[in-house]
């Protein structure tokens, strides 16, 4: 055997293989987070889906579509250029071309995107994109999502489905905001409910457990608690493949 061939089979038996972790759950319930503390720990790509539909939705708004319109909104949907990049310690995402990421997270995004999320043809762009990108990170990946373990990556290694309950969420997101705009913990607590509310009662691939995900309860847990929980179960679930 060559000393080439040697280094690729020894290569073949110690590199971990490539593994698609789909983390799911409402909104403020550490997701992104997790997902990025996830994949930096075990070397995987990492792939925000929200920051996607957030995208799309700055768009519409931007350009003068009514995003109450689903007919416009869906009409629209092909046009925007969306790409984003998958360091999960530093990810990005543009918009044609345009840097996106501050600008999608404002109040205004927040409230309408659940609207354009909803219309079929927005998510069979974005679902087709997140598929792409999954199937290019060769190493592996971790995506975050409603609907990565039920529709966009049904076959994905370790389906995760992270749950708190609204108290713990909403003080979560008031801390964040401090400082910024709106800190009142009631607000915050029911415009989740409101934007879950909406996610999980449309009709095209609303948010939900995908029936083989693994439910972690976060509420009581502190951050790293969860990160270790998570790469457990990937570990697990590579020591039997
Ligand atoms: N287990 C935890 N304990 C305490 N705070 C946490 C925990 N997990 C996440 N957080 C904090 O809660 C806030 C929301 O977390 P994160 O953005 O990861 O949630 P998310 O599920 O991705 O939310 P969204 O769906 O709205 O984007 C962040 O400030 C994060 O630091
Ligand atoms: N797989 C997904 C991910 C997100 N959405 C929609 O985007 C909104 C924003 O998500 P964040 O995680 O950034 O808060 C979310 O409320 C959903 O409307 C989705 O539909 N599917």
């Amino acid at each position: 055997m060559s000393a080439s061939v040697e280094t690729a089979a020894s290569v073949a038996r110690t590199a971990p293989a490539a593994v698609i972790v789909a983390i799911d759950g409402p909104s403020g319930t550490g997701k992104s987070s997790t997902s990025k503390a996830v994949a930096s720990h075990l070397g995987l790509s990492y792939l925000d889906t929200g920051a996607q539909y957030r995208a799309m939705t700055w768009w519409m708004i931007n350009n003068g579509i009514d995003v109450s319109d689903a007919v416009a909104v869906a009409d629209a949907a092909g046009k925007p250029v969306i790409v984003s990049g998958t360091d999960p310690a530093a990810p990005t995402i543009t918009v044609d071309g345009e840097d996106a990421s501050g600008p999608i997270r404002t109040q205004d995004v927040t409230a309408k995107v659940s609207a354009v999320s909803a219309v079929p043809e927005v998510r069979s762009v974005v679902t087709a994109l997140q598929r792409a990108v999954a199937a290019a990170a060769e190493g592996g990946i971790v995506v975050e999502g409603r609907d990565i373990g039920t529709t966009v990556l049904p076959d994905a290694d370790v389906k995760i489905f992270l749950t708190a309950s609204p108290e713990a969420r909403a003080a979560r997101r008031s801390g964040e905001l401090k400082g910024q705009e709106a800190v009142d913990v009631s607000v915050t607590r029911e415009a989740l409910i409101r934007r879950d509310a909406a996610d999980s009662s449309r009709k095209t691939s609303p948010l939900a457990k995908a029936a083989d995900a693994v439910e972690v309860d976060t509420t009581e847990l502190t951050l790293q608690q969860v990160v270790e929980c998570v790469v457990t179960l990937v570990e697990e679930k590579r020591a039997v493949r």
